[in-house]
């Protein structure tokens, strides 16, 4: 694997540190104010990945786009290693449901184009582009255009896009939403395999309960009026996991648990008076 002391001093360390303090955010709509969640407080170790789960609407990609600074909270604050961010910057990756690759580069040029913003030299973003790449079977294609890939190829290049980068914290805006089943599964092995190999810190949104028991160190379960991190949970399941592990009681016993905070969540969300 390359090494971080090969990219250059200005390289950012790839295990943040994230803290959260009394971030709150409320938007304006129609003359009224719509407060999404208040006094969200949360501390997200470096390497650890936490997937955040909850109701359609409860805030959980606007916390992401907080964190990125891609929307500005209301009140609060945002640390990554001990340090306020109050702007987007590449210490924090981003990955989006859909494909978001410019579909005028190829593959190769897609993924390389933060480490050629930061001027990174030619020979060493070739390497670490190609390994990378490489990583996930994808260097073959690295002079495809995005539409001639899958939805699943573009995800992984989306991926290693983020990941090249060194992010000090990865944030991921459920990145397999829109892949069929089969697809989605290789996708979250593939990703637990990536994930143990460089360890990068990992904020994943999903919708899907298994999907965060089977990748998470903790999952942040968030309730809706107001929006809140209504529990966080430990997922005390050994590591490295597999696909398989879903057939196991434990899984099972905290896929249920976590079901039934959610549903009751959701049943609030949903006014059938309206
Ligand atoms: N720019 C905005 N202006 C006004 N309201 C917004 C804006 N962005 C988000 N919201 C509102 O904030 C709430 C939370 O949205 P968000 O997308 O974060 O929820 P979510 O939990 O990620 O939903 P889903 O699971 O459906 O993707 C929603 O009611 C949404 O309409």
């Amino acid at each position: 694997m390359v090494e971080l002391e090969k990219i250059n001093a200005e390289t950012p360390v790839n295990k943040g540190h994230l803290e959260v303090e009394n971030l709150s955010v409320s938007f304006r709509r129609k003359g009224n104010t719509i407060h999404v969640f208040n006094d969200i407080n949360f501390i997200i170790e470096p390497n650890e990945f936490v997937c955040i789960l909850g109701p359609s609407g409860c805030g959980k990609s606007t916390v992401l786009n907080v964190i990125a600074q891609f929307i500005k909270q209301t009140r609060g604050y945002v640390f990554v290693n001990r340090r306020e961010v109050d702007s987007p910057g590449a210490d924090r990756g981003f990955v989006f449901q859909q494909n978001s690759l410019l579909p005028w580069k190829t593959v190769f040029q897609n993924v390389e184009f933060g480490l050629r913003i930061r001027g990174v030299q030619t020979v060493q973003r070739r390497e670490l582009v190609n390994e990378y790449l490489s990583r996930v079977g994808l260097y073959k294609y690295r002079s495809s255009y995005p539409h001639q890939l899958s939805g699943g190829m573009q995800q992984r290049a989306s991926i290693v896009r983020a990941l090249v980068n060194f992010p000090s914290v990865l944030l991921m805006d459920e990145p397999f939403g829109a892949l069929d089943a089969q697809t989605r599964h290789m996708m979250q092995e593939l990703l637990l395999r990536i994930w143990n190999d460089y360890k990068s810190t990992v904020i994943f949104v999903t919708h899907d309960i298994e999907e965060a028991i089977l990748l998470g160190d903790r999952i942040f379960v968030m309730g809706v009026n107001p929006g809140r991190i209504k529990e966080k949970i430990t997922i005390p399941l050994e590591r490295p996991r597999h696909l398989d592990l879903m057939y196991s009681q434990d899984f099972i016993n905290l896929n249920r648990q976590i079901f039934e905070l959610i549903r009751e969540e959701t049943l609030k969300s949903m006014d059938f008076n309206e």
